[in-house]
């Protein structure tokens, strides 16, 4: 595996690291009492509007690198020349003299310290960190141009990140009035995941145990991190090189040790005078170098990652450097890790400066390039930093913490001297102690003689058959072992003593060392070493069990973080609820104020169809009416005697599912049924309009009937008063005129009689009218029994007699009477409302 834990780049302090560690060494946040007024560089802090943005470069190979930039007097400046391969390859600067410009807060090239460049644009930013306002200072740079080297430094040339440490504990003792507690974090983001730097176990960290970024308020927060109290800036050094030595570096092809991974270092300064709380965090990052492809396949993974974050940070800075943007679009944060970490900083709220290092050689003028470019859009960034004032309900949460933390002090304290009175008890039951272990041994001593006996018995027993030598040397050995434990005892009653143990009050320990001690004659040396080893393993547990404290501190201050936040979570969820039922309730008013105005479409719709049925049932009777007077006027008609329209009748057909089921809404579809009604309606009138036409023609038509019908009875009258006389001609005819016989067949007297008897009114269609029609097979009665006489002309039959003249005449009138009376009856016949089609044919 390449990537490899470095060993500590953290410079040894420098004479100004050493002076402050010298000053604020001793000092202990939570025991310092409230002194004089704030911090001196509190009154000239003030909110930055623009990102500090300074580039530096590295030592070049060779100085003629230089040669491709210009850079002006005041150190502010920084212009391509135009040996610059871009400018070489664009054919000059024509045209393009401000792309090529670039103005910086400051440009420092080598031998330049890092000091120089930290007390211009860094230390102003430490300062605002100590009033209360987030500062976030971050090194750009393509890999191997040099941010490792300024952020954290070398013993030569410190780096930023300790020179703000040595900033913060000056400032810290240039202000005594204030309290202040600093707590320290270390983050890495190595391939999109977030790593704690800080915890010393180096065994694998499961995944739900991982840091994870959450915005809580608004602001972003990394949870669970490890956050170190800490008090002088050795601790804070100790820290980051313990951080350091976990960050992943390997060799890729342009840096022998690459960062990979990005790394913030955090420290949060929380400060009290009095009722004023104060805080702010002071972010110190490391990017990782951007970097081409390369040809590691790990490196070229990890590479993938850290350009795309920068890709995203980029954007970001472009979206917020754009003058043009509208004040609160959307910012793309939450691309990637980096971003959403910086979020809170990027989006306004904190204090930026931009360190942006550079390579002077040719063969990296694009990758500086690309970094003046991102350099001179940070420049543009606006930013409107807030005092971190903390509010009253956090005051008393601070207030609670330092209860909290002062009870377990005093928990620490009271088993450290129980500890110590352990210790004094011991030293003063030191000689009952040794009194009764001596008892014990003397105990142990008779029963080991008496085992020792037994074996001798034993033994001579085995040797009355063997040897009686071996008998004598086991009474040697054990005689032997016996003097030497009570002589042990006698020489060293004070090692004997210290082995027991107070705690575990255990004979059977001590004797078993005095055994191990009594087996080996050369470890009564080692006595004395295993006491001390046994008195330092109980000083190291103590020690971890000051630790397990102290983690207990730590993460009971944690707990009460989050319990505030969730408290918080709980308000604002309560808040949502009351927002929520007011929305509920206002909707439900909504909902039955709808239901009412639908109730009343109903109605209005029901009185409609209503009036709408009553229409259709008026036009029925009509269009029967019609139909009978007129038909050929009729318009072709619906079932319900209106107008036919294939829209129309769509609607009218539909069935009340059908209604239902239709995809429009209620109300749509009672806009549909209103404007049909309201056609109905109109309709219904225009058909009145029509049938009152209608029947003012008829009555018209039957003034006229009754004129002709009169006119028809008068005529029938005159045909009656003339009919007589035509009788008697006829039989004046018949008596006299005995020459015209020859010519008319003979009168049956019957026949005459029957002729002249018919007096009764004629009826439509009777024999008379058969009489007067042109059908010229039918005989008129005249001539019933008689042959036809030839037709004469009216001359012809005046020529041939007067009486003959007379009757032509008189059959003339008739004959006019009888066609005018037919012309009346048929025009009456065809006005007349009652008449039938029968009477029709029969007419016919
Ligand atoms: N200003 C400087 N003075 C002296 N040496 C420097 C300077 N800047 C960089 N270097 C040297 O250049 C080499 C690369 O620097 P460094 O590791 O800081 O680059 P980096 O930008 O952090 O690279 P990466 O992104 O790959 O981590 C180191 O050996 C470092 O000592």
């Amino acid at each position: 595996m390449a990537v490899t834990a470095s060993p500590s780049p953290v410079p040894a302090t420098s004479e100004r690291m050493k002076r402050s560690s010298r000053l604020l060494g001793v000092r202990d946040f939570a025991n310092a009492s409230p002194r004089v007024k704030s911090i001196s560089s509190e009154s000239s802090v003030s909110n930055a509007d623009k990102v500090t943005v300074c580039v530096r470069f590295k030592p070049p190979s060779s100085p003629d690198c230089y040669h491709a930039y210009e850079f002006s007097e005041d150190g502010t400046t920084l212009t391509l020349s135009n040996t610059h391969p871009t400018v070489v390859k664009r054919n000059g600067k024509a045209g393009r003299e401000k792309e090529y410009t670039h103005r910086f807060s400051g440009v420092y090239l080598s031998p330049e310290p890092t000091l120089a460049l930290y007390e211009k644009q860094i230390a102003p930013l430490v300062a605002k960190a100590m009033a209360g306002f987030n500062s976030t200072i971050f090194a750009y740079g393509q890999t191997g141009s040099g941010k490792t080297h300024t952020m954290s430094g070398t013993s030569e040339d410190v780096g930023i990140i300790p020179l703000a440490v040595s900033g913060v504990f000056e400032a810290i003792e240039q202000n005594p009035g204030r309290q202040y507690l600093l707590r320290v974090s270390y983050l890495e983001i190595y391939n999109e995941t977030l790593r704690d730097m800080l915890p010393s176990s180096k065994a694998p960290v499961n995944e739900k145990d991982r840091p994870v970024i959450h915005v809580v308020d608004g602001n972003v927060v990394v949870r669970p991190l490890q956050e170190e109290i800490v008090r002088t800036p050795e601790e804070v050094l100790g820290l980051l090189e313990r951080g350091q030595r976990n960050r992943r570096v390997g060799a890729t092809d342009w840096n022998e040790r690459s960062s990979r991974s990005h790394c913030v270092f955090t420290m949060t300064i929380e400060s009290r005078d009095g009722e004023d709380l104060r805080q702010s965090r002071l972010s110190l990052i490391d990017l990782a170098g951007s970097e081409k492809a390369a040809s590691n396949q790990e490196r070229l993974a990890e590479g993938k990652h850290i350009n795309r974050s920068l890709l995203a940070l980029g954007t970001v800075i472009e979206l917020l450097s754009d003058k043009n943007r509208r004040p609160g679009s959307h910012i793309p944060y939450r691309n990637s890790k980096l971003t959403h970490l910086l979020e809170s900083a990027l989006g306004g709220n904190a204090n930026i400066a931009v360190i942006c290092t550079l390579s002077a050689e040719t063969h990296h003028s694009s990758e500086t390039l690309e970094s003046l470019k991102f350099a001179s859009r940070c420049a543009q960034v606006e930013t409107q930093a807030t005092q971190g004032i903390v509010a009253s309900s956090e005051k008393a949460l601070l207030q609670a913490k330092e209860e909290e933390i002062s009870k377990l002090r005093e928990q620490i304290s009271t088993l450290t001297s129980s500890r110590q009175k352990e210790a004094i008890q011991e030293e003063h039951d030191a000689p009952e102690a040794q009194h009764k272990l001596h008892d014990e041994l003397e105990l142990l001593e008779e029963r080991r003689n008496r085992l020792v006996e037994q074996l001798r018995i034993l033994n001579s027993e085995i040797l009355s058959s063997h040897s009686s030598s071996s008998s004598a040397v086991a009474s040697t050995i054990g005689q032997l072992m016996r003097r030497r434990v009570s002589d042990f005892i006698r020489a060293h009653p004070g090692k004997v003593m210290q082995a027991a143990d107070p705690a575990t009050p255990s004979r059977r320990a001590v004797s078993s060392k005095i055994t191990l001690i009594d087996e080996d004659d050369s470890s009564d040396n080692n006595i004395s070493s295993d006491l001390f080893k046994a008195y330092k393993r109980q000083r190291s547990v103590d020690k971890e069990h000051h630790n397990v404290l102290l983690a207990r501190l730590t993460a009971a201050e944690s707990v009460t973080a989050e319990f505030q936040t969730m408290k918080q979570e709980v308000e604002r969820l309560k808040q949502c609820l009351v927002a929520e039922s007011a929305k509920s309730q206002e909707l439900m008013e909504q909902l039955l104020g709808r239901d009412r105005l639908e109730a009343q479409q109903n109605r209005r719709i029901r009185d409609l169809e209503s009036r709408l049925s009553a229409a259709v049932t008026e036009g029925e009777e009509l269009k029967t009416k019609r139909s009978l007077s007129q038909p050929a006027m009729l318009p072709s008609l619906n079932e319900a005697g209106l107008p036919l329209e294939p829209s129309h009748n769509k609607h009218r057909t539909n069935s009340p599912q059908q209604k239902l089921s239709d995809p429009v809404t209620i109300s749509d579809r009672q806009k549909v049924q209103c404007s049909t009604c309201e056609l109905y309606i109109e309709r219904s009138r225009t058909q009145e309009t029509i049938i009152q036409g209608q029947q003012s023609t008829n009555r018209a038509l039957m003034e006229k009937v009754g004129e002709w019908q009169q006119r028809v009875h008068d005529q029938d009258a005159l045909i009656q008063r003339l009919l007589p006389k035509m009788q008697q001609v006829i039989q004046k005819e018949n008596t006299f005129e005995e020459p015209v016989k020859e010519n008319f067949a003979p009168a049956t007297p019957d026949k005459k009689v029957k002729a002249v008897e018919r007096t009764e009114p004629r009826e439509y269609g009777s024999p008379y009218r058969t009489h007067i029609s042109h059908n010229s097979s039918s005989k008129p009665y005249l001539y019933n029994d008689r042959p036809r006489p030839l037709p004469m002309t009216e001359t012809q039959e005046s020529n041939f007699s007067p009486r003959g003249h007379r009757r032509v005449t008189i059959e003339h009138d008739i004959h006019k009477l009888q066609s005018m009376n037919r012309v009346d009856k048929t025009r009456s016949l065809f006005l007349s409302p009652d008449r039938t089609s029968s009477d029709i044919s029969e007419f016919r």
